[in-house]
């Protein structure tokens, strides 16, 4: 639906980015509401928009420089190949313009036609030799260039996954972090073509000033004459580079949206409710819906970029109509001979088409550079938001995890706590269980306890350490989580049970004892491959699992983990009743080794052989015992299994 802008010259209009003024109704239906576009990042936008041109020019060192930096990082070698080539190729066009004019005077004397064809052959091999060194030079370049790009392009994108890999979740969750990885992802691309464009920019620069050298030395009024020409140009293409990057922005979100949409219709985890509930016709009528608002998007900023072009090409008409009387009127006037004007003419249209061309590249470069500084940007903003390294030391083996008046509410969300007020102990080596309705904040409690959220009041405290100062890594070392929506990797058995710790040396002992205490190796039997099976259905020999048997991988990784603290949210859901008794067996095991076991469940039957049991309402936590005490006080708990246990007992 949407992609980067390829050139700041392209004034086809077929720019990618929609205005988000189109957003229709079926939209608003959909999303539940107009989208929002966020503006917490068009503060920079806006600096950047409002460069002129003469402070594009001025930026034009720093944007070389942003480029050569790039390609230094890439690939050395190719980098100061393609900056000789570059140079020596303009140098080379610069000789063999000052022999063209060296030429020309010789042919226009009054000398016999044979000593001036003798006197201008010097300068007419001079002028051979530089066209093919510059065609040499031109060939190394676009060698070394064709090797930059990609590479320049890799590292760009490794900048930019390993930064957006390495931020708090609360980053990922975040819809203006989102927009930021959204408008940066463009940022490799546009390296990428930086590279090529800054060649062309060196190039230009050049044969620029060796064409107004000789303008100027042949008479110092050509030189504005040549400015004045190229001035449209410049003008008509920053306009529209600078539309279609303010439109990109702007449309960002809604582009976003379109793709999810159509990436929904082809999805295997959609296509049996696409297919049953014939959701099929419904996604299609709002993917149309917001292609059409981007399309009159498209229009729009085509039908500006028609008006701007066709006013600089009346402004460059005049202004050329212009030097050429200029040039007409110093011949009739006697000031300047037919050779200097054959001469002023070809200096002209070289320095007009080298003026045009850097006009154009430096744009695009500008435009580029946008991008990357989103680039940059994120980079900037991810170093702010991501986890950070090193911290206080855990306790070795701490006796307890305690909760100390804990608050903590969603970043970005009005409404509630998810908890509020949480005092609790969670011992090591033992079995503790959380229970408590939906949203109660069981999960939200474990995702703070393994680090992936910080409390905004209290303190998590092993032992005496509090987790806010604790070294991220080191906590994150000692939990294995089974989460709810654990995932479900698109690679093999065996990766997606040694993916549990991908650092470490995979071995088949390993693997086999972790399937044993997760009950999980019949799964892997009944694989045709084994272990060796891809977990992917839409690819060449890949087999799906049922919801259970992926559960039971799920232990299974959680197992070869072998964090101290076990984590196990809704282990059984998927399983059978015979399954699951296993299971809960293993995971008493596990406990029995000194693993401690943080166990959320709504079966409360399993809940029996937990050693504690926490019970959390609304986010509070309403009460604490072993299941024996919970059950005599006749409280929450109880309640909860009288409700279950009457199921069973009803007829
Ligand atoms: N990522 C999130 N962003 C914002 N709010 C969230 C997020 N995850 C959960 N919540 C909210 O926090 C509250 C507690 O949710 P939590 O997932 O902790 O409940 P739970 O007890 O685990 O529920 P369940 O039994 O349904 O799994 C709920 O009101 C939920 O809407």
């Amino acid at each position: 639906m949407e992609e980067p802008p390829d050139s700041a010259a392209d004034d086809s209009g077929a720019a990618d980015a929609p205005r988000p003024g189109g957003t229709s109704e079926s939209e608003a239906l959909l999303f539940g509401g107009p989208l929002r576009y966020d503006t917490g990042w068009s503060q920079h936008e806006d600096a950047f928009l409002q460069l002129g041109f003469r402070a594009m020019l001025t930026r034009l060192p720093a944007l070389l420089g942003a480029s050569f930096r790039l390609a230094w990082q890439a690939d050395r070698q190719a980098a100061r190949a393609v900056l000789g080539a570059e140079l020596a190729r303009g140098v080379a066009q610069a000789v063999s313009l000052l022999a063209v004019n060296s030429v020309l005077a010789r042919l226009m004397t009054s000398a016999p036609i044979a000593d001036r064809l003798r006197g201008a052959a010097p300068a007419l091999i001079t002028m051979a030799c530089m066209l093919c060194a510059a065609a040499l030079l031109r060939a190394a370049s676009t060698y070394a260039t064709g090797r930059l790009e990609p590479k320049v392009e890799r590292v760009a994108t490794e900048q930019y996954l390993e930064r957006a890999a390495a931020v708090e979740l609360s980053a990922i969750e975040d819809d203006a972090f989102h927009k930021l990885l959204d408008t940066a992802q463009y940022g490799a691309a546009s390296a990428r073509r930086m590279i090529a464009t800054a060649t062309r920019v060196v190039n230009a620069l050049i044969s620029l000033i060796a064409a107004a050298g000789v303008l100027t030395v042949l008479h110092p009024v050509l030189l504005p004459l040549l400015v004045t020409m190229t001035l449209p140009s410049a003008w008509s293409a920053l306009t529209i580079a600078r539309r279609r990057y303010r439109s990109f922005h702007a449309w960002v979100q809604h582009a976003r949206a379109g793709r999810l949409i159509s990436g929904l219709l082809t999805e295997a985890a959609a296509a049996p409710e696409i297919r049953v509930h014939g959701v099929g016709p419904f996604l299609l009528r709002h993917f149309r819906s917001m292609s059409e608002a981007a399309e009159e998007e498209q229009a729009r900023l085509a039908r500006l970029a028609a008006r701007t072009g066709l006013i600089a090409a009346v402004w460059t008409g005049l202004a050329t109509a212009a030097t050429y009387a200029t040039l007409g009127g110093l011949l009739l006037a006697g000031a300047m001979a037919l050779s200097v004007a054959g001469t002023a003419v070809i200096a002209i249209r070289t320095g007009a088409a080298s003026l045009d061309t850097l006009v154009l590249e430096v744009n695009s470069l500008h435009e580029d550079a946008l991008f990357v500084g989103d680039l940059d940007r994120l980079c900037v903003e991810a170093a702010r938001r991501s986890i950070p390294a090193g911290g206080a030391a855990l306790p070795q083996d701490p006796r307890e995890i305690r909760f100390d008046h804990v608050t903590f509410r969603y970043p970005g969300t009005a409404g509630r706590d998810a908890l509020r007020d949480v005092s609790l102990t969670l011992p090591t080596g033992k079995i503790v269980a959380l229970v408590g309705e939906n949203g109660s904040g069981k999960t939200t409690l474990v995702k703070l306890l393994a680090g992936l959220y910080a409390p905004d009041r209290g303190r998590i405290l092993w032992d005496d350490v509090d987790a806010a100062t604790a070294d991220r890594a080191q906590l994150a070392e000692r939990i294995a989580m089974v989460a709810q929506d654990f995932k479900r990797w698109p690679f093999t058995a065996r990766v997606n049970v040694a993916i549990g710790r991908a650092s470490a040396a995979r071995t088949d002992e390993r693997l086999r004892t972790s399937l044993t205490e997760a009950g999980a190796e019949p799964v892997v039997a009944d694989l045709p491959r084994g272990l060796d099976t891809l977990l992917a259905k839409a690819f060449t020999g890949g087999h799906e699992l049922s919801g259970g048997q992926w559960q039971r991988l799920g232990i299974a990784r959680a197992a070869y983990r072998r964090g101290r603290i076990l984590v196990v949210d809704e282990p059984t859901a998927a399983l059978d009743a015979r399954a699951e008794l296993e299971v809960f067996e293993k995971i008493r095991a596990l406990a029995g080794t000194g693993q401690t076991v943080v166990l959320i469940t709504h079966r409360l039957a399993s809940v029996r052989h937990a050693d504690l049991v926490h019970v959390l309402d609304e986010g509070r936590l309403v009460e604490s015992g072993t299941p024996e005490e919970l059950l005599a006080t006749g409280g929450v708990y109880a309640e909860l299994y009288a409700l279950q246990a009457d199921q069973f007992l009803a007829r």
